[in-house]
């Protein structure tokens, strides 16, 4: 029987509440979004498996709870992170500077080799915009990571986002790929190289077309 995917790689989406980390997940694995809020309640995941440079790639997807009293919670997941997408809002100036403070979390529970990207998100309220557009990409450059302004409602750079992020940790994690994949018919799951493998699993979606 054909493999389902070679590699397991798991996703954390950190960034204050509203500014649509459940949405942006939502957009990417099932094509929807919806346009009210409903808080997420400590954390929750999708998965999608995709192609990702000739690699089968299943994409574990942790959205986690903006609200400070989660956050005992979400830290926990942190860990057995292999990427993780800072979100803020390009219509909220607090949420960017919170940026700060999820950045320093992450230095400080997430693991050395994990890769990060910075996501402006609502970029379709262009006229409601409080933080430039060079303000976000400034602050990525400082940290050393790559940016993206996406909007959930319009489908814009939400794939390019992920993806940019799986090829990351893809490259960051090589040596062990490499190995695996050359060697046996196991799946290799990067998740469980730092913890324990989660039990819970749900279908995987198929690619869908970007039409940014
Ligand atoms: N205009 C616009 N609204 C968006 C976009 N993404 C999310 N929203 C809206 O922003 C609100 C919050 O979105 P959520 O995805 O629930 O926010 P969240 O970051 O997951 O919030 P918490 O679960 O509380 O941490 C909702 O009303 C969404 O419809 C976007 O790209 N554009």
């Amino acid at each position: 029987m054909a493999k389902q995917y070679d590699v397991l790689v798991r996703l954390l989406i950190l960034g204050d509440s509203g500014v649509g980390k459940t949405c942006l997940l939502c957009k990417f694995t099932d094509n929807e979004f919806n346009s009210s809020h409903i808080s997420t309640i400590g954390v929750d995941f999708k998965m999608r498996t995709l192609q990702v440079d000739g690699i089968k790639v299943r994409l574990q997807i942790w959205d986690t709870a903006g609200q400070e009293r989660y956050q005992t919670i979400t830290k926990q997941y942190y860990r057995r992170s292999q990427g993780i997408i800072l979100v803020y809002d390009i219509t909220s100036s607090s949420s960017f500077q919170h940026i700060l403070k999820w950045a320093s979390d992450v230095d400080e529970f997430a693991p050395d080799k994990v890769q990060r990207i910075l996501v402006g998100n609502k970029a379709d309220e262009e006229q409601m915009r409080k933080v430039p557009k060079e303000q976000g990409s400034k602050l990525a450059k400082t940290y050393g990571m790559e940016f993206f302004e996406t909007s959930a409602c319009t489908n814009c750079n939400i794939n390019e986002s992920f993806i940019q992020l799986t090829q990351q940790v893809l490259q960051a994690h090589k040596k062990e790929m490499d190995a695996c994949l050359g060697s046996t018919n196991l799946y290799l799951d990067m998740t469980s190289l730092g913890g324990e493998q989660d039990k819970q699993d749900s279908d995987a979606n198929s690619l869908k077309p970007c039409t940014c």
